[in-house]
C-alpha cells in the first residue's frame, strides 16, 4: 500500500515489489480455488451431494464464476471466524464464570456421556437450544466484532464503525464495557437486537451471506473445545492489540495453555 496511486500504478506496470507480491498471491488463490472445483467435478454427482460448493456446481457450469464463489467465501468465512474464536478464547479466559456456565448449559441439553468424559459435539437441534451459548457468541462479538469498520460508497460515502458502537454508553447502557451475555437473554431465552444496532454481520440487503452458518460454525467449535480441554491465556494480563486490517487480527497471535479435561 502506498499514499500516491501513481507508485503502485508503476510497480504494476513494470510488475515489481509489492505489485509483483500482490499479482504472485492472487494467481496462487485462484490456482487453489481452480484445483478445489476441479477435485469436486471429478467426484461427481453434484446433486446428491451435501457441501456448499457441490450445490452451486449443480447450478452453475461457468468456471470463472464458480472461482469468485469459492475465493469469496474463502475470504468473508475464514478470517472473521477465527478472530470471532479468538477474542471468545480470550473472554472466557477472563470470565470462568461465563465457561462454567456454557458447560452447564451443554450437560443440561446434551447430557454428560459415559464414563465421566463428555461428549463434545453437540447435534443441529441441540445447538438451537443453547440460548445462553448464542448470547456469549453475539456479547463477544459486540466487544471485538470480527470486522472493526465497514465502508459504503453510494452518492455519498459512509463508513460504519462496528468496534466503536459496540463500545458506546448511549447505544448499550453504562455498563457498555463489560462482558455480559445475559445481557442478550430475556427469561433464559436469546432476543436479537436490531441490526443497524448492532451491525456486527451488518443489515439491510447487504447483509453478511454466511451469518447463520458463522454462528453455527462458531457455536460448534467453541463448544467442542469448551467441553474438551481447558483452554488458558498464557499471558493473561497482556491486553491483546489488533494488526490493521481487513479483519480483526490479534498481533503476535494469542499463545494458550491446553490441558484435556478429565471428565
Ligand atoms: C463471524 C463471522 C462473520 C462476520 C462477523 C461477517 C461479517 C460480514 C459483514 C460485516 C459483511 C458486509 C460487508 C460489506 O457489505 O461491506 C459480510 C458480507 C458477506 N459475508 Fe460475512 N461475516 C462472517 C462470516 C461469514 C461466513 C462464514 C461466510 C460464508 C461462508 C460469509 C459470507 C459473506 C458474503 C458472501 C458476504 C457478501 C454479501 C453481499 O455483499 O451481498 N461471511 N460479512
Amino acid at each position: 500500500m502506498t499514499s500516491s496511486p501513481i507508485v503502485w500504478k508503476i510497480k504494476r506496470f513494470f510488475n515489481i515489489g509489492s505489485e509483483r507480491q500482490l499479482r504472485d498471491a492472487v494467481k496462487m488463490v485462484d490456482s487453489l480455488a481452480k484445483s478445489m472445483i476441479e477435485q469436486r467435478r471429478e467426484m461427481g454427482n453434484f446433486s446428491t451431494q451435501k457441501d456448499l460448493l457441490s450445490r452451486f456446481m449443480a447450478n452453475i457450469d461457468d468456471d470463472q464464476y464458480l472461482r469468485d464463489i469459492v475465493v469469496s467465501f474463502l475470504l468473508a468465512g475464514r478470517d472473521t471466524i477465527a478472530s470471532g474464536l479468538t477474542s471468545l478464547f480470550y473472554l472466557l479466559s477472563q470470565h470462568p464464570e461465563v465457561k462454567r456456565a456454557i458447560l452447564e448449559e451443554s450437560d443440561r441439553v446434551m447430557g454428560q456421556s459415559g464414563s465421566g468424559s463428555r461428549s463434545w459435539v453437540a447435534s443441529f437441534e441441540q445447538m438451537r437450544e443453547m440460548h445462553y451459548l448464542h448470547a456469549v457468541i453475539y456479547e463477544t462479538m459486540r466487544l471485538y466484532p470480527p470486522i472493526q469498520f465497514d465502508s459504503k460508497y453510494c452518492q455519498e460515502m459512509m463508513c460504519c464503525q462496528m468496534y466503536a458502537m459496540g463500545r458506546m454508553e448511549r447505544v448499550w447502557g453504562s455498563d457498555c464495557l463489560e462482558f455480559k451475555p445475559e445481557r442478550w437473554l430475556k427469561n433464559g431465552l436469546f432476543t436479537p437486537e436490531c441490526p443497524f444496532k448492532y451491525p456486527v454481520f451488518q443489515g439491510g440487503e447487504r447483509v453478511c451471506l454466511g451469518k447463520e452458518l458463522a454462528l453455527l460454525e462458531m457455536k460448534s467449535v467453541a463448544l467442542a473445545l469448551v467441553r474438551r480441554f481447558d483452554i488458558q491465556v498464557s499471558e493473561p494480563d497482556r491486553t491483546p492489540r489488533f494488526a490493521p486490517g481487513l479483519t480483526a487480527t490479534v498481533r503476535g497471535g494469542l499463545p494458550v495453555r491446553i490441558q484435556e479435561r478429565n471428565g
